[in-house]
């Protein structure tokens, strides 16, 4: 169930800080929300009309971050305000599990879910992968005006990453896919190296590969799905080979399903600042493909 944290008005329509319990990743988790003029959070024993559901966006975000970063850097509301979509942006990791080790780095543990199920028994509870994809929608549904049939996914760096692995591992889920940044093709990268193998293994180069959006857009055979990649070319987690975007360009030119617009911008670097400027473009790009 979603209880409410906070509530404030902006730009016409709300936005929502919510937690609920997580029994998949076994502690509380948290999340922001922006509500278009006219929709609210419903008590968990009333149900939602179903002509009142709005197309919706996820917003997936990066090492570090938790459900605030998006919401309150990315000035993204004052545009899903004019089109009338939904902002979900939860956190990036479960929190507080106890688990020894868990806040020890930046880039793995507390804040570094990497989207992904562990299959290593320490990280058993890091669920993100199903978490995006099973727990959260179920419980958005029953709560708010969240349309099931019109849901995109958008990320930043880690959440780059997560947005493409959870539209390509579920074709026709999600309407269009977008990213800045994105870690491409963690497979080949450290921070996919240190990720995958503390969550996946060192050795179950199978596992990770199915968590690589490089390696599943060049299999990728279900519907055809739009994929927008923002990129900023002054970036130094693409100058230090984090990002590689360049082979999931390759990839996606490798396969006729996939539509993919890569979009190199000079001067850009990895922050929020980068995001804020092309925010809008990925609004309308979902928006168009929500509503087509
Ligand atoms: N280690 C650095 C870099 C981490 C970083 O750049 N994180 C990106 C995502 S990969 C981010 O969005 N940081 C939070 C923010 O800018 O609000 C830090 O702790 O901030």
């Amino acid at each position: 169930m979603l209880t409410q944290i906070s509530a404030a008005a902006c730009h016409g329509g709300t936005v929502l800080k919510l937690a609920h319990a997580s029994p998949l990743l076994g502690c509380d988790m948290k999340l922001s929300v922006f509500l278009p003029a006219g929709a609210a959070l419903r008590p968990s024993d009333a149900a939602v009309d179903a002509a009142a559901r709005l197309p919706t966006l996820l917003f997936l975000s990066g090492l570090t971050c938790n459900e605030d970063n998006f919401i309150t850097k990315a000035c993204a509301v004052r545009t899903a305000a004019r089109l009338g979509l939904v902002l979900v942006c939860p956190d990036t990791s479960p929190r507080g599990l106890g688990i020894a080790g868990e806040d020890d780095s930046w880039d793995f543990g507390t804040g570094a879910g990497f989207y992904v199920d562990a299959t290593e028994p320490k990280w058993a509870r890091y669920q993100m992968f199903s978490y995006i994809t099973r727990e959260l929608p179920a419980l958005l549904q029953a709560q708010l005006p969240v349309d099931p049939l019109r849901m995109s996914i958008f990320g930043h760096s880690m959440g780059g990453h997560g947005a493409l692995v959870c539209a390509l591992r579920n074709p026709g889920t999600f309407k269009s896919v977008s990213a800045f940044a994105p870690i491409s093709n963690p497979i080949n990268c450290p921070w996919g190296h240190k990720a995958f193998g503390g969550y996946l293994g060192t050795d179950n180069k199978d596992a990770w590969k199915a968590y690589d959006a490089t390696e599943l857009t060049r299999g990728y055979s279900g519907p055809e799905v739009p994929v927008l990649v923002d990129q900023g070319a002054e970036d130094s987690f693409l100058k230090n080979g984090q990002l590689l975007p360049d082979n999931l360009v390759a990839a996606a030119a490798s396969n006729p399903r996939m539509h993919l617009e890569y979009r190199l911008h000079k001067d850009y670097d990895h922050s929020y600042w980068f995001i804020q400027t092309f925010i809008d473009d990925h609004l309308e790009f979902h928006h168009k493909h929500l509503t087509a």
